[in-house]
């Protein structure tokens, strides 16, 4: 009788170890061919490390300053890798028009992340907001019916909205400032004042007051899950967006309990469907029994152009309105931070108003005022700091040409607005802040006509006017009402729009100061105005 040999378990382990490692390195091997396949031919870009391309040279750094770096060696348009994704970065205002102008229809997409789109979107039924949906016939109807809503001249009847948010943003401020005696953290107010122009725009509802934004349930939900939302929108990290071999690696993270909360992203965008189903119901009701008030989703909803639009359609323009905020609240705290450290600033802004006769009229007028060194700082601030310092990913929709080389459909592109806003040949001192600039000199003609914090070509911001007149409004009150002066101990730092930034590589630019010292101008009249 023949004996069997049994393999020891040492020899078992052994084999298991040689087949893993030999697995791996022939899935590194194929995987590094596709990504050399998937270079662009003529079209330079800096070399990365295998597996990762370039990822781990931009960890802990603000992407786009290190692309606008690069450009000096690899010129205005170049690729990068991420993982196994191929980018090209537009660094330049003459290659952003060229390309995102010159050959609108070829960039007119976005691109579909493994994550976000996988993940979260899939769970929310597939709705996507309309800046991270690809272009297509759906994707354009969604875009018309919001920037229908959107157009300067409807921008204008949202004046009223404009004001009442301006003033209960600074009743939230008096409440609380002490005559300046405390620095005051504005976080709480600015989020109160973006999330009500988002809900009040969209949906015809607001938050009551600063206290409901912790107390409220549904409010609690939203302002937590558009958190998230923004963390896994993130382009700089999520790293499984980029390597395939991350998400090979998610099952076994599971399973060994490595991964605390594996459904997370899921689960998110099963909430935040949910929550805006009960208020589009919630408004759909209204407008049945002609209760609701002026709102974009309201006018999508009587629009007769917009009543082929599915309900998820419906719910996608209403998520990219949400989204807005997500840009709002950064640059108005922001500006207050850099009002707090630029007295000089303050009081230029204070006489232009004062001039204008602003300080007499009710706060009900503001938004209709168009003093035009604030409508200047208003434009500064956002060239200046650029929130979205690479803009929302976009991607071919065809094939595009740069020089000599083809930009293939599908490939994903950088905007690099940051960049673009410091281009020497586009702004003279770019590193100045200086709303003189936009200033229109005797002839009427104005230097800079494009600056490119909200984008550039067909997929460009659609709320570009309503987010400037927002800021407009309630820069105008803020400044006419208060004086501004920095927390205890801050620097200058704190309003550098690289340095000053909490967390470096992160997609939506958040300064890490929080507080400074409000002081009225007039605490007694400020009380009766406020009304
Ligand atoms: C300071 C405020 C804001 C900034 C800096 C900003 C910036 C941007 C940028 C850079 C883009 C991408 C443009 C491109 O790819 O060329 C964008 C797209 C978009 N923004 Fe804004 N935004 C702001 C506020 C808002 C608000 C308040 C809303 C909604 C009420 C909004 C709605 C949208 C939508 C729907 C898109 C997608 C357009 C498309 O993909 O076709 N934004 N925004």
């Amino acid at each position: 009788m023949a004996i069997l040999n049994y393999p020891s378990p040492l020899e078992v382990l052994k084999w298991i170890v040689i087949i893993l490692v030999l697995g791996l390195a022939i899935y590194i091997v194929q995987n590094e061919v596709d990504r050399y396949r998937k270079r662009i031919r003529n079209l330079p870009g800096p070399i990365g490390y295998p597996v990762v391309g370039n990822l781990f040279q931009l960890r802990d750094k603000v992407t786009a300053q290190h692309y606008q770096t690069w450009a000096k060696t690899y010129g205005d348009v170049f690729q990068v890798q991420l993982g196994n994704t191929t980018a090209v970065v537009i660094n330049s205002s003459k290659a952003a028009k060229a390309l995102f102008l010159g050959q609108s229809h070829a960039l007119n997409s976005r691109p579909t992340f493994y994550i976000f789109h996988g993940k979260l979107s899939k769970a929310g039924k597939s709705v996507t907001s309309i800046g991270t949906s690809p272009w297509d016939d759906s994707c354009k109807q969604r875009r018309k019916a919001a920037a229908g809503a959107l157009i300067k001249s409807k921008v204008e009847s949202y004046a009223q909205i404009l004001n009442l948010e301006s003033r209960e943003f600074l009743k939230d401020i008096l409440a609380e400032c002490q005559n300046g005696e405390v620095d005051l953290d504005f976080r709480p107010a600015v989020r109160r004042f973006s999330l009500n122009l988002s809900l009040t725009l969209n949906y015809g509802t607001r938050v009551a007051s600063v206290k409901s934004l912790d107390d409220d349930p549904l409010l609690r939900e939203i302002i937590y899950v558009e958190a998230k939302i923004s963390a896994f929108r993130d382009t700089s990290k999520n790293y499984a967006n980029y390597i395939p071999l991350l998400r090979y690696w998610e099952p076994f993270a599971s399973l060994f309990g490595l991964n605390k909360n594996p459904n997370e992203a899921a689960d998110i965008g099963r909430r935040r469907l949910a929550y805006n189903n009960v208020l589009l119901e919630k408004l759909g009701q209204q407008v049945k029994e002609g209760r609701d008030k002026p709102c974009i989703q309201g006018a999508v909803l009587r629009d007769p152009d917009a009543a082929n639009l599915t309900r998820e359609e419906l719910i996608s323009v209403s998520l990219s309105m949400m989204a807005g905020a997500d840009s709002n609240i950064p640059t108005l705290g922001w500006a207050i931070l850099f009002l707090a450290h630029s007295p000089d600033i303050q009081e230029i802004a204070y006489t232009a108003i004062r001039d204008a006769g602003v300080l007499e009229l009710p706060s009900t007028s503001y938004a209709s005022t168009k003093v035009p060194y604030m409508g200047a700082f208003t434009k500064e601030i956002s060239r200046y700091f650029v929130v979205l310092k690479l803009g929302i990913p976009r991607a071919t929709y065809t094939d595009a040409t740069w020089g000599a080389a083809t930009i293939p459909a599908n490939t994903l592109v950088f905007l690099n607005s940051w960049a673009c806003n410091r281009d020497p040949e586009h702004f003279p001192d770019p590193h100045t802040f200086n709303p003189l600039r936009w200033i229109p000199s005797e002839d009427g003609s104005t230097p800079h006509a494009h600056q490119f914090a909200f984008g550039i070509g067909g997929r460009m911001c659609v709320a570009q006017h309503l987010a400037h007149n927002a800021l407009y409004t309630v820069f105008l009150h803020l400044i006419a009402h208060f004086r501004i002066l920095p927390a205890a101990g801050e620097s200058r730092d704190e309003i550098h729009p690289l340095e000053g930034l909490k967390g470096k590589a992160t997609f939506v630019g958040t300064p890490r100061g929080s507080r400074v010292k409000f002081i009225p101008r007039q605490p007694e009249e400020l009380v009766e105005w406020l009304g």
